[in-house]
């Protein structure tokens, strides 16, 4: 018989919105309950560019998510960005990584980069201090298919990063598609991978599933199947260079059911159920430690966390709301469920 519950070393989450204010104290203690630390993202309005921004922020976390939750911070990379800031906060630990979204690419990058030229100042320093570059790896080209979007940037933009700098971090966050996997696959151990759940769940056809589903809408947006099986190949293959990273990204109710709707899928409350899932229907739960809470922790050079986290195989009823937001997955029964 199938064990009935899997035990692991606690999780990290490489990649979550976690917002400011009144959002902030609404979702932040999801996150908290999943995982010990969690890559913040830095697009706020205004966005978190400057050392004293990320520190104050930090601060506004920490006492939204309580005790025992480290969030780890982020630089908010634009045209203007100054490798001397980008260097202090990292020496001074308040940041570990510097966030790359191409202007224009997905929910506040309004501020973005326009030309990946413009911070290949910032990329030099941050290749030989060993900071990581977080990439959103879409190009915003008009002219491109959405769908494309994610595939032309490598040949665009990441291939010649990589190219020119052979010793730099890159998290390639939130990957869609076969060609981004192969791309990873091929590269150094320099170069990583964030999966997200929904990535790993739905493909394309979810969004128009008997009429359009703003909840099932994010940035990149989920591709055909053959990309998501690609991406759940990789993710479940045991190889250090992917891991996760939920991309978390909550807008509120008004926001997502819109003429216009925001990109963001709010999963955070059954974040580690939904991967767990995943893994098992893959025939590969003995490879979920390393993908929640050893291969991130192994790429950004920090220590991994003590004690564990237990799941175990009970229906959990995902809510149709939560905190006036809709989960991931919500009216859904899922199959593994936090213990305790
Ligand atoms: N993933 C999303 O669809 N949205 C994210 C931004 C991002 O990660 O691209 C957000 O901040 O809302
Ligand atoms: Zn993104
Ligand atoms: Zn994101």
């Amino acid at each position: 018989m199938a064990s009935q519950t899997l035990t692991i070393r606690r999780p990290d989450d490489w990649h979550v919105h976690l917002r400011d204010g009144e959002m902030l104290r609404r979702v932040a203690r999801y996150t908290a309950r999943q995982f010990c630390r969690a890559i913040v993202m830095p697009n706020l309005v205004p966005p978190v560019t400057s050392v004293d921004a990320a520190a104050a922020y930090r601060d506004r976390i920490r006492e939204a998510a309580g005790e025992g939750f480290e969030p780890l911070m982020t630089c908010y990379l634009t045209d203007e960005a100054d490798p001397a800031e980008i260097a202090r906060g990292f020496e001074e630990r308040i940041w570990i990584a510097a966030k790359l979204y191409p202007a224009g690419a997905t929910t506040n990058s309004a501020s973005g980069v326009t030309e990946i030229k413009r911070i290949y100042p910032a990329l030099e320093r941050m290749q030989s201090i060993g900071m990581v570059l977080c990439v959103h790896g879409e190009v915003t080209d008009p002219e491109i298919d959405v769908f494309d979007r994610e595939a032309v940037f490598i040949d665009r933009v990441l291939s010649g990063v990589v190219h020119d700098f052979p010793d730099l971090k890159v998290v390639f966050e939130h990957i869609t598609t076969s060609e981004a996997a192969q791309f990873v696959q091929g590269a150094g151990d320099n170069i990583a991978a964030t999966v997200t759940p929904q990535h790993l769940i739905i493909n394309r056809n979810a969004i128009f599933a008997g009429g359009l589903r703003p909840h099932a809408y994010c940035l990149p947006v989920a591709k055909r199947e053959k990309h998501r099986l690609a991406v759940r190949a990789a993710a479940t293959s045991g190889s250090p260079k992917f891991f996760l990273g939920t991309d978390s990204a909550p807008h509120s109710r008004e926001a997502k059911e819109s003429a216009c709707g925001c990109a963001g899928i709010f999963n955070a409350p059954f974040a580690l159920e939904s991967y767990a899932q995943v893994f098992e229907e893959e025939d590969a739960l003995d490879r979920f430690e390393g993908f929640a809470s050893e291969h991130g922790a192994r790429f950004y050079g920090l220590p991994l966390n003590a004690g564990t986290t237990t799941l175990e195989r009970n229906q959990v009823i995902v809510p149709d709301e939560m905190e006036g937001l809709v989960p991931f997955h919500a009216g859904e029964t899922l199959r593994w469920r936090i213990a305790g």
